[in-house]
C-alpha cells in the first residue's frame, strides 16, 4: 500500500482534445473528494481556466518535428529540461499518482512518476495509440481506453489495458439527455459546423459555398452555427450574408454542449472528444477525418459512428460544395433518416466514462494494482 498524501495528478496539454477529457476526469475525482494537481506545459494557454482553484504547474516539452534525427535532437532538451522539473514537482507535491492525456505535454511528468514509482497511467482518447502513449506504454501500471483494442497496443501491454470510454465534461453531460428535435417541413434547422478545437480552414472553404447552392426555401429555414479559424471569421459570415442564410460565426464555442444539443445536424472533424460528444449527446453527423494524419486516427473515430449508422463519413477528397449541398438538401427533407441517426449515435455512448476512469484512478492511487 501506498504511503503518500498527496494529490492526483493530471498531466495533459496540447490542444483541447487531450485537455477536456482531462478536464472532465479532474471534475469527477474533485467531486469524490480527492485533491488533484495539474501538469501541463508552458506552450498551452487557457489551462488555468479549466482547472480553477486547482495548482497547475507548467513544465518544459517538445514535439519532435518531422520525425527526423534533427526534430528528436532539438526536442531532447526541454524534454530532459522538463522530466527533471517534473520529479521535483511530484516529489514536493508527495503525488499519488500521475494520469496522462496522450501528446508530447505528458511525456516529462509521466516519465518522472516511473523514475519515482508513482503508480502511473495514461489514457488514450482514439481508436489508434498515439506516440506517447506508445513510448510510455510499457513503463507506466495501467493503460486506459476509448475503444476496445487500440491499434499499436503491444500484446505485452494489452494485459494492463481498461476499457474506460472517452470522458466528456460535466457541460455535456448536463444536456446528454435532450431528445433530438427533428425540424419538419418549412421548420427552422440548425446547422452546427466545427472543426475540432482549433478550427479546420476546410469548413470555412467548403460549407459557406455548399449551403450558397440549396434551393432559397431551404436556405431561409438554415441557421448555421460555425465554428472559423480567426482568420476566416469575416469571410465565413460575409457568405452566409451574401446567401441570405442566418449565421452565428466565432473562432471559439464555450457552450459547446448548448450548441450541440440544439443542433439539427453536425459538420465535423472527427477528433476522439467531437465523435464521444456527438454519441453522448446522440446528433446526426457528416464527418471529415483529418486528411494526411499519420496514424489515420481521425478516420478510425469516424468509423465506429458511421459504422453505427450514427453518423455520414466524408473524406475530405469528397467533401466538395456540390457533394455536401446534395447531401445537406437531401437530409433536410428527410427529418426521419436524422432521428434514425441520432438514435445509432447515442447506441455507441458510455456517457460513463469519466466514472469508469476514476475508477481506474482511485485503484492505482491507492496502491492496489
Ligand atoms: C489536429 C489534431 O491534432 N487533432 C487531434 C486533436 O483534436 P482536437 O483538439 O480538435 O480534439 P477533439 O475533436 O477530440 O475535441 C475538440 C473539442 O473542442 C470542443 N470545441 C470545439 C470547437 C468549439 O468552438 N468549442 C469547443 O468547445 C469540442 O466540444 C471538443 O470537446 O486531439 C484529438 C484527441 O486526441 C485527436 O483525435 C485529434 O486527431
Amino acid at each position: 500500500m501506498t504511503t503518500r498524501k498527496g494529490p492526483i495528478v493530471i498531466a495533459a496539454g496540447g490542444t483541447g482534445g487531450h485537455l477536456f477529457p482531462g478536464q472532465a476526469l479532474g471534475q469527477e475525482l474533485t467531486r469524490r473528494g480527492h485533491a488533484i494537481a495539474v501538469i501541463t506545459d508552458d506552450r498551452v494557454a487557457g489551462v488555468r481556466q479549466r482547472f480553477p482553484d486547482i495548482d497547475v504547474f507548467s513544465v518544459p516539452s517538445a514535439t519532435p518535428s518531422g520525425g527526423g534525427v534533427l526534430g528528436m535532437a532539438r526536442a531532447i532538451v526541454p524534454i530532459l529540461r522538463g522530466v527533471m522539473m517534473s520529479r521535483k514537482i511530484l516529489r514536493r507535491l508527495d503525488a499519488r499518482a500521475v494520469i496522462g492525456f496522450g501528446g508530447y505535454p505528458t511525456l516529462p511528468p509521466l516519465f518522472a512518476a516511473t523514475m519515482l514509482g508513482i503508480p502511473s497511467a495514461v489514457h488514450e482518447q482514439n481508436a489508434v495509440l498515439g506516440r506517447v502513449n506508445r513510448l510510455m506504454g510499457p513503463r507506466v501500471t495501467a493503460i486506459a481506453s476509448t475503444f476496445d483494442t487500440p491499434k499499436y497496443l503491444s500484446d505485452k501491454d494489452a494485459a494492463k489495458l481498461t476499457l474506460t470510454g472517452n470522458p466528456v465534461r460535466d457541460q455535456i453531460i448536463s444536456v446528454a439527455d435532450t431528445p433530438y428535435a427533428p425540424s419538419g417541413e418549412g421548420a427552422p434547422f440548425t446547422l452546427l459546423v466545427f472543426g475540432g478545437s482549433q478550427g479546420a480552414r476546410v469548413m470555412s472553404d467548403i460549407v459557406p459555398a455548399a449551403v450558397a447552392r440549396l434551393a432559397a426555401d431551404l436556405r431561409a429555414r438554415l441557421k448555421v452555427v460555425q465554428q472559423a479559424r480567426p482568420e476566416d471569421v469575416d469571410r465565413v459570415r460575409g457568405a452566409y450574408q451574401t446567401a441570405d442564410v442566418d449565421c452565428e460565426v466565432a473562432a471559439f464555442f464555450e457552450d459547446m454542449h448548448a450548441r450541440l444539443a440544439s443542433a439539427q445536424l453536425v459538420v465535423a472533424r472527427s477528433g476522439a472528444s467531437t465523435v464521444t460528444e456527438l454519441a453522448v449527446i446522440g446528433r446526426p453527423s457528416f464527418l471529415v477525418p483529418l486528411p494526411h494524419a499519420i496514424d489515420q486516427d481521425q478516420l478510425a473515430n469516424a468509423q465506429v459512428l458511421s459504422d453505427a449508422h450514427g453518423a455520414w463519413l466524408m473524406p475530405q477528397k469528397d467533401f466538395t460544395p456540390e457533394r455536401v449541398a446534395t447531401q445537406l438538401s437531401k437530409l433536410m427533407t428527410a427529418p426521419d433518416q436524422l432521428v434514425s441517426a441520432a438514435q445509432c449515435a447515442k447506441s455507441v455512448a458510455r456517457p460513463d466514462a469519466a466514472q469508469r476512469l476514476a475508477d481506474l484512478v482511485e485503484a492505482l492511487a491507492s496502491g492496489s494494482m
